[in-house]
This record gives C-alpha cells, structure tokens and sequence, in this order.
C-alpha cells in the first residue's frame, strides 16, 4: 500500500469517500438501514488508509504510521463484513469480531515493533482482509436475499478482490527473499496498482447496486402491498389473481374468488373512532389467514372490503371458506382497551368460468356479494352461473 504512488492513493482516496457519502446518503434517506451505516464507516476508513499513506513523512515513526493503518484497514474490513451481516439478518458476534480485531492489533504491533520486516507488514493488512472479505463473498452467495442478481454479482466481485488480496499476501511475503527477481517486483506492481485498486472500486459499485436493488425492490413490494394489513393492496391482488387465472385456464383447474365487505363498517368508525376501526380490519383479515390456505392470494381491494382467490377450489369449496371465516367471527370477538366488539360480513362468492377474465369474475363476485348486502347484511350469496344463490337460506331448507 505504502508503494503506491500519490496520484493513485489520491485517487482511492477520493472514490473511498464518494462511496462513503453514497452509503450515508442511502441511510440517512431510506429509512436508516444498519448495514448502510456499517458500509459508510467501513469507505471512509479505507479512504483515511489511502489518504495516510499519503502523510506518511508526518509520522514520527515507520512503526507507528504502518501501526496506524493496520488498525483502519482492520476496522474497515470488519465493518464491510458487519454491515453484510446486518443486511442478511445473519447473527452479529459482537464478543468474538472484538477477539479477532484485539488478535490482529496485537499481532500488528508484534510485527511493526519487535520483527519490522517489511513484507510482513506489507502483508498484514491484505491477510486480514482476505480473510474477512472471504467470508463476505461466502454469505453474499450463501444467504441469497433481496435482488438475486446483485447480490451474485456483489458475491463474484468480493471473492475476485479476496483473491487479490491473496496474491498480494503472496508477493509481499516473497519481495523480501527473492530481490534479484525483478518480474517478482513487476508482478507485485501490477496487482497492487492495477487489479487491487480497479477490484477495490468494483466491489463500491456493488455495495452501491445492492443499496439500489435493495430499494427498488422495497419500493416494489410496498406499491403492491397494504400498509395496514400486509395484505396485496388491489393491484397486487389483481396481479396474482391474473396469474392464478391463467394458470387455472391452461390447468383446466377449478377457481373461485370470496369478496368480503365488513357491515356498518361506517358505524365502528363512527362509534370508536378510526384507530378502532383499523384495528378492527387487522382483526378482520387476520381471520382471512387464518382461514386459507398459504397459497390462497388475499387482498384488501377496498377500504372494508377484502378478497380471496383460491386455485383448485370450486364455489362450494369457497363457500365452507366462507363458513369458516363467519363461524370465527362469531366466535372470537375483536378485542380492543379493555373492549369487545362483534364484526359480521357480507360475502359473494364466484367460481370461475370458461373464458372468464379477471374482471368478469371478480364482478360477479361482486354482484353476489352487494345482493348479500341487499338481503340484510351478515349473508353469503353465491353466483351460480346466472343465478345468485343465498347459502343461508340453502342450508335452512
Ligand atoms: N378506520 C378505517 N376506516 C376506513 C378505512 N378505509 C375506509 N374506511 C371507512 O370505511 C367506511 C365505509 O363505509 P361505507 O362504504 O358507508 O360502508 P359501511 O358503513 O360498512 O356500510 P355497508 O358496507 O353498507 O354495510 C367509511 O367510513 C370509510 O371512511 C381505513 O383504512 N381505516
């Protein structure tokens, strides 16, 4: 490192602290990530490990300048390492990155006070950061989560900079013992000039990909999804219900889709106020889970009203859903401060036909389901073909 030429250093210095500022940035922005913070520190302390390089004169010591840098280039790799293990979820052994950071300061003050041989303090910092950024490359293409793409790349790139670093090593370690060998010094020049710092600058840019990747995908699910209930909001409801149709026409598989619309929803609002009433349409679609299958797509299409769509389920299938979801709701009032509060629905029920669209099914739901409104409330009307069937009055006859 400390043969590097100014322009060089320079140079990495001013990209370090550009990637530093763009991982604050995300931070700062997007919802303060961890792992965004973690990055930041870590560009910046590689940044001051160039930039020193380039006040080395100042230093009263040889020994205290490399002593100096060690400790930032450890810190840096452990802090890359600790922010891909904060964005993975993966556990962050405080105790145990503190042993291995104490080990390599120790060791580093072994080598620059008591043995200074130069190849070994060329090769320290390289060593550890082999090392750790080894095991980065290893969780990023191990733990896949988020953009599958960036991160296989991110995981690529950190394992070609673990391998330069691994020459580096190599060379260092050998420019001692063998200075007759001038391709020895022209090797070491060129992945210490050339591929470490072009590998240092593709492993930036990914950390910035992944930070973008990571957003965009966040920004995806967040257009298709509820904030309230987790559930798919309308879009993404009719998205997946497009999928499932699709597959249940090429399948010649049966389909129906429940639409529910709480009664009097107006009224809760009213009575206990809107806090009340979001509280109650989490209850309300909890029950929905609880009630379906994993693979059934639910949606809150509507303020109070939610919808289901269940592959391989014929309307009478749908129906005992539909049963399910009443019989609960009866028997397990919502709680709420200290109160308790009975909710019914309305629901219509559709199954699918030949050349139905999306559209043409969910209306007919709807259709059944406004007529279960019409005949009281707290009814299922079930859209049979032409005909809308009220399965309370069918189980009474
Ligand atoms: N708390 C809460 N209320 C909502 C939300 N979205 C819509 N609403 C309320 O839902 C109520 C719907 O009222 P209406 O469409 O008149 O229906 P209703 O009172 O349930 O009557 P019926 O459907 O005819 O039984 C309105 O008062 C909306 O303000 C929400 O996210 N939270």
């Amino acid at each position: 490192m400390a043969s590097m030429t100014p322009y060089l250093l320079s140079l990495l210095l001013v990209i370090a602290l550009v990637i530093a500022g763009a991982c604050f940035m995300a931070w700062h922005l997007f919802d303060r990530p961890r792992h965004a913070l973690f990055w930041s520190l870590s560009f910046a302390l590689s940044g001051f490990y160039y930039g020193m390089a380039l006040f080395q004169g100042l230093f009263s010591s040889e020994a205290w300048f490399w002593l100096s840098s060690h400790l930032l280039a450890f810190l840096a790799v452990f802090f890359a390492a600790w922010g891909h293990r904060a964005r993975l979820g993966l556990p962050i052994h405080k105790s145990l990155m503190l042993i291995a950071l104490l080990l390599m300061c120790s060791v580093s003050l072994i080598i620059n006070f008591f043995y200074p041989e130069p190849g070994l303090r060329e090769a320290l910092a390289p060593a550890c950061a082999l090392f750790v950024i080894m095991h980065v490359s290893l969780i990023l293409l191990v733990h896949v989560q988020g953009p599958r793409l960036a991160q296989y790349v991110a995981g690529a790139i950190h394992f070609l900079f673990v391998l330069s670093q691994g020459l580096i090593v190599v060379l260092a370690l050998n420019l001692g013992r063998a200075l007759s060998l001038e391709a020895m010094y022209e090797l070491y020049a060129l992945v210490s000039y050339g591929l470490v710092p072009a590998l240092y600058i593709a492993m930036g840019i990914s950390i910035i990909f992944l930070l973008a990747t990571d957003l965009a995908q966040r920004l995806n699910i967040m257009a298709l999804q509820d904030h309230l209930t987790g559930l798919h909001n309308r879009r993404g409801y009719l998205a997946v219900t497009e999928a499932l149709l699709k597959h249940c026409q090429q399948q010649e598989k049966s389909m129906a889709v429940v639409l529910a619309d709480i009664d009097h929803f107006k009224q809760i609002n009213d009575r206990y106020g809107h806090y009340v009433g979001d509280l109650a349409l989490q209850y309300f679609t909890q029950i929905f889970r609880e009630c379906t299958r994993e693979r059934d797509a639910l949606g809150r299409i509507g303020g109070e009203e939610v919808a289901v769509t269940m592959a391989n389920m014929d309307s009478a299938g749908a129906a005992s859903v539909v049963a399910r979801i009443r019989q609960k709701l009866k028997e397990k009032p919502m709680h709420y401060d200290g109160g308790k509060l009975t909710i019914s629905a309305s629901f219509g029920v559709a199954q699918l036909q030949e050349d139905d669209s999306v559209a043409t099914l969910i209306n007919r739901a709807d259709m059944a389901m406004y007529e279960a409104k019409a005949a009281g409330r707290d009814a299922v009307i079930v859209s049979e073909g032409s005909e809308l069937m009220d399965m309370d009055m069918l189980s009474k006859a």
